[in-house]
């Protein structure tokens, strides 16, 4: 059940290696804009300060998974398995791939998710609602009862990512700002369609005490390799460690965590727009032998029948290098593979030689 891997480069030769700074972006500076590129271009990853979202719906949203995440599995199974929203243990996707993680996966669409509640739920759920339909105090309903409620229809989920989102408007149209291209929604309204194709995950990774005894220095995948999809994904952990990205040398390096910070990626999707000038990058995350890690990532993406293209503003005369495709035909091939295969593999053009 278990997946090893090698140690991350730092652990073995941190003495004689220089390792690059991970770009540090302050998004209340408007001046940002050319330091987000820059970023997306070398790393595709970068740590966001000043970002705006309050810290009280970060603690609540945290405090709220932290229960879930305690109760018995056979209270959590309730809300599985992930079809494609819901609990999911140790299995992450449907073609074999396996972590040290338990996680939940909702759409922010708040009708699709309060559809699979109310299926799980019944007239339980169709009550939750009239409750907080009724909150004038949008203080939280917490009847353990039926848990998992709190996470799909809370204010907690619901404020947390509406700020996210918003936060993540901006950093698109700084991105637009910064590469000079027009409209500076060219990427932002992607996200803000009604039928923007967006998902919210919480990770939750137990202590794995194996890890420390039985393993001999190797590491316990959590969390396998891979890129995300979409176009861009935005991170927040706990303050433990875990998360790792691959630079592009194929060397992975480990990103010291940090609570009060977010963590942003660039998906799949951002580097055919860029036609691969911003990199998707490569990420995967450790298990802990003694610490739980939580996070919790916002996944911005395309409404389903968006063509997914390089932006004709970007190509000044160069050949696009990967083929037509929409987010949906995309998501069907991501959902067949493996994950850390290279699924923009196929959609690729071949470069005559
Ligand atoms: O849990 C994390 O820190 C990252 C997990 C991740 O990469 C993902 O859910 O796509
Ligand atoms: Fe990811």
């Amino acid at each position: 059940m278990v997946v090893m891997s090698k140690p991350a480069m730092e652990h073995h030769c941190a003495a004689t290696t220089l390792f690059p700074e991970i770009p540090l972006i302050d998004l209340s500076k408007p001046d940002s804009k050319n330091l987000i590129v820059k970023a997306c271009e070398e790393f595709g990853f970068f740590k966001l300060i000043n970002h705006g979202v309050p810290t009280e719906f970060i603690t609540r949203l945290e405090s709220e998974a932290i229960k879930f995440f305690s109760l018995p599995l056979s209270e959590k199974e309730k809300a599985g398995p992930v079809d494609p929203f819901g609990y999911g243990n140790k299995k992450i996707g449907s073609n074999g791939d396996v972590g040290w993680v338990e996680y939940i996966l909702l759409t922010t669409s708040n009708e699709a998710n309060y559809q699979k509640f109310s299926a799980i739920f019944g007239e339980a759920a169709e009550k939750f609602r009239y409750a907080i339909n009724q909150s004038q105090t949008k203080t939280l309903h917490i009847l353990y009862l039926f848990d998992f409620r709190c996470v799909f229809c809370s204010f907690a989920v619901n404020d947390y990512v509406s700020a996210v989102k918003k936060m993540a408007y901006e950093i698109l149209e700084m991105l637009a700002d910064g590469l000079k291209i027009q409209p500076r929604n060219v990427f932002s309204k992607l996200l803000m369609d009604e039928e923007s194709d967006s998902a919210f995950r919480l990770n939750h990774y137990p202590p794995c005490p194996e890890l420390n005894q039985e393993t001999n220095g190797m590491n316990l995948i959590g969390f396998g390799e891979h890129t995300d999809p979409q176009i861009i994904s935005v991170l927040r952990s706990n303050n433990i460690s875990g998360l790792q990205i691959s630079l592009k040398d194929g060397n992975w390096i480990s990103i010291p965590p940090d609570q009060n910070s977010f963590f942003i990626n660039v998906g799949d999707s951002l580097q055919v727009m860029t036609n691969g000038r911003f990199n998707s990058v490569r990420h995967r995350v450790m298990a802990n032998g003694s610490k739980s890690r939580l996070s919790m990532i916002y996944f911005g993406g395309p409404p389903l029948s968006e063509k997914i293209a390089p932006l004709p503003s970007l190509m000044k005369g160069e050949d696009s290098l990967y083929k037509e495709f929409t987010w949906y035909e995309y998501k069907k091939s991501a959902y067949k593979s493996r994950l850390a295969d290279n699924r923009l593999g196929v959609f690729e053009k071949i470069v005559a030689s």
